[in-house]
Parts: structure tokens; sequence; C-alpha cells
């Protein structure tokens, strides 16, 4: 589980994006949802570690990012996966998410061992060897994926994992997120409401840096009233929803 305990974060000298937000995300899915600048990225890349907070912590189990000595091992515990995943060019398939594993502290042997295994479950194997740059939009972010299997993150951040993606591309999508479900907290950072009936067990929609709407899946449907069952559901409550707010 990944938790934030009164967190307040702004870029530079900016007013806060987010002022004093506690949350736990996970277990199981955790979809996201706002409009633009809501402040989903932002909280995503600080529960990665690669940003901290003005104050408060974050903590995945006892290790706290805002605390120097536990930064690396609190980074292992998370992937990952941005809307723009860096590739080193000459780097192929399984250098790239050995990297990730070794960057994170296993061993190079464990690192090698540990891509091949995590580029299996995200169905890139026939990929092993190919350059990472020639990937498509989806294949690269099943590899950001991997990346994070890889060093056992027990957490994964997905910001806008299915952005872009044709329907056969997000099903594949849908798929692998729903095998990791049972061993990692994830959570997914999306504007594709549609993908959230299969996907979410939880539903959190912010705006403005703040939690408008945070509870189980079927709650968040059901805004959809009399047409909760229906395939544009999800859709349906967000607008309801937002609408509300304005
Ligand atoms: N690198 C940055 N420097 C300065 N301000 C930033 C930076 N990144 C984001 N912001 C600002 O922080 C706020 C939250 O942005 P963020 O990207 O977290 O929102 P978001 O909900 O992820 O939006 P989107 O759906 O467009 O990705 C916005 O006002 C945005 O302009």
């Amino acid at each position: 589980m990944l938790a934030f305990e009164n967190v307040t974060f702004g870029y530079r000298r900016r007013s806060p994006v987010l002022a004093g937000v506690s949350v736990d995300l996970g277990p199981g899915v955790t979809v996201l949802l706002g409009p633009n600048g809501a402040g989903k990225s932002t909280l995503l890349s600080l529960g990665s570690g690669a940003v901290c907070p003005r104050s408060g912590k974050i903590k995945v189990g006892t290790l706290d990012s805002t605390v120097r000595g536990d930064r690396a091992r609190f980074r292992a515990k998370v992937g990952w996966v941005p809307q723009q995943l860096d590739v080193i060019p000459s780097f192929t398939v399984r250098e790239q998410t050995a990297l990730a594993a070794w960057l994170k502290g296993a061993t190079r042997s464990e690192s090698w061992v540990e891509a091949e295994a995590a580029i299996a479950k995200v169905g890139l194997t026939a990929k092993l060897n190919r350059k990472a740059s020639s990937l498509s939009g989806g294949q690269l972010r099943r590899m950001g994926i991997a990346e994070g299997l890889a060093h056992r993150a027990e957490v994964l951040l997905l910001d806008e994992p299915t952005a872009g993606l044709d329907a056969a591309q997000r099903s594949v999508f849908r798929e692998l997120i729903l095998n990791l479900r049972e061993s990692s907290t994830i959570v997914i950072a999306t504007h594709q409401t549609e993908d959230l009936a299969v996907l979410a067990d939880r539903v959190i929609v912010m705006e403005n840096g703040r939690f408008v709407f945070d509870d189980i899946s079927t709650k968040f449907l059901s805004l959809a009233g009399a047409d909760a069952g229906n395939a544009n559901a999800a859709e349906l409550a967000y607008r309801t929803l937002t609408e509300a707010e304005e």
C-alpha cells in the first residue's frame, strides 16, 4: 500500500498543486480521474519518489520517500510508468528492462533473469531482442510495466497507460492489469473512463488538487443513476459528478 500523509507539493515557488493530501492507495486497482491539470500526474510522480513533497510523508510500509536513508528502498518498491517513457535508443527491450531492475538494486545476474520473466508477463517475449525505441506506444507502456515487475515493485503507478491506443491494444492492456491486480497495488491515472468498469476496485476523482470523489467503483457507477448498468455508465457517472462540481 502507498500512503500519503498530509502531503503538500508545489512546483518551484508556485502555489501548491496538492495541499495537505492524505490517502492510502491499495490494495487492488485504483483509477484516478479528473480534468487536465487536476493534479493526477503530480500525485503519481510524488508516489514514485521521483519528486519530494514540500511537507508530509509518503510511505510504502515503513519506508518513507522523504527520509534520505529510505529513499532508494522506497523507489525499489514502486514502479512508475509516466506519460512519456524515456528509452535508451541503442538498448533492446531486454537490456532496458534489466537496467531498470539493476538501478533499483537487483544484482546483475538477477536483473537479466527478472527482466526476462517480467517481459514474459507483459506478453513481449517476441520483442525481447528488439530495440525498445522500435516498440509501438502500447508495447512501450507494457515494457514500462515490465520494468516495475523486474524489480518486484509492490506498487505500480501508471499515468495514462491507454492514451492513444487502439481497441486491440487497450484490450491487451486490460487483460494485463487483470492478471496483475492480485499481486500488486495498481494506480492508474486516465481520461478513458470506459476502461473503468472492468479494471477499477476504487475510483478517485480529482479537481484542483482535491479529491471530490473517493469510493468503490460500484458506488461511482451508481452515480449514473438509471443507466448504472449501461456500457457508458462510467462516462455518465463522471459527467454527473464533475458537472455537479461546476
Ligand atoms: N513541471 C511542471 N512545472 C510547473 N507546473 C506544473 C508542472 N507539471 C504540472 N504543473 C502544473 O501542476 C498542475 C497539475 O498538473 P498535473 O500534470 O499533475 O495534472 P493532471 O491531472 O495529470 O493533468 P493531465 O490530465 O493534463 O495530465 C497544473 O496546474 C499544471 O500546470
